[in-house]
């Protein structure tokens, strides 16, 4: 198989991609683990802070790989723990969000929301995003 220098290159991007993901994987969850993503114990908090402070944290909200999923209230637990120990840290979220869950995510303390089906299946996108908008002001003020 002939390879092209566009191969090469993505080859070696990907190579620098999967270097960065290991250097950031080690950094929070020294110890291999072996559970789905969504299952870990977030055991790590105090890697937020320190000589690299981190300035944004994703808690996946369904399994990581595809759009469509059931929203998951365990990972709320998540949510809670790093809000409580970091008020100004930007906490995402990411998948199952829309009008009927972002109030849990919200009230949990997430303010960086990650919504697709909700989104984009819906016949007034812009009338979803300012319902996710306005839970998450109202629970900013009310936190
Ligand atoms: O990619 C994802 C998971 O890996 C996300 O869940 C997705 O981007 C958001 O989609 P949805 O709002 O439909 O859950």
């Amino acid at each position: 198989m002939e390879i092209k220098w566009k191969d090469s290159l993505t080859l070696v991007l990907f190579k620098y991609l999967e270097a960065q993901y290991e250097m950031i994987r080690q950094a929070l969850c020294p110890q291999p683990d072996n559970r789905s993503s969504s299952h870990r114990e977030f055991t790590k908090t105090h890697q937020v802070e320190g000589e690299n402070p981190v300035e944004m944290v994703l808690v996946m909200t369904v399994e990581p790989g595809f759009g469509g999923q059931k929203f998951m209230p365990e990972t709320m637990d998540k949510v809670r723990a790093l809000r409580k120990k970091y008020p100004s840290l930007d906490i995402e979220v990411d998948g199952g969000l829309g009008p009927s869950t972002i109030d849990v995510a919200a009230s949990a303390g997430a303010n960086c929301i990650v919504a697709g089906s909700s989104v984009f299946g819906s016949k007034e996108p812009a009338n979803v995003i300012s319902i996710l908008r306005k839970s998450v002001q109202e629970a900013q003020q009310n936190g």
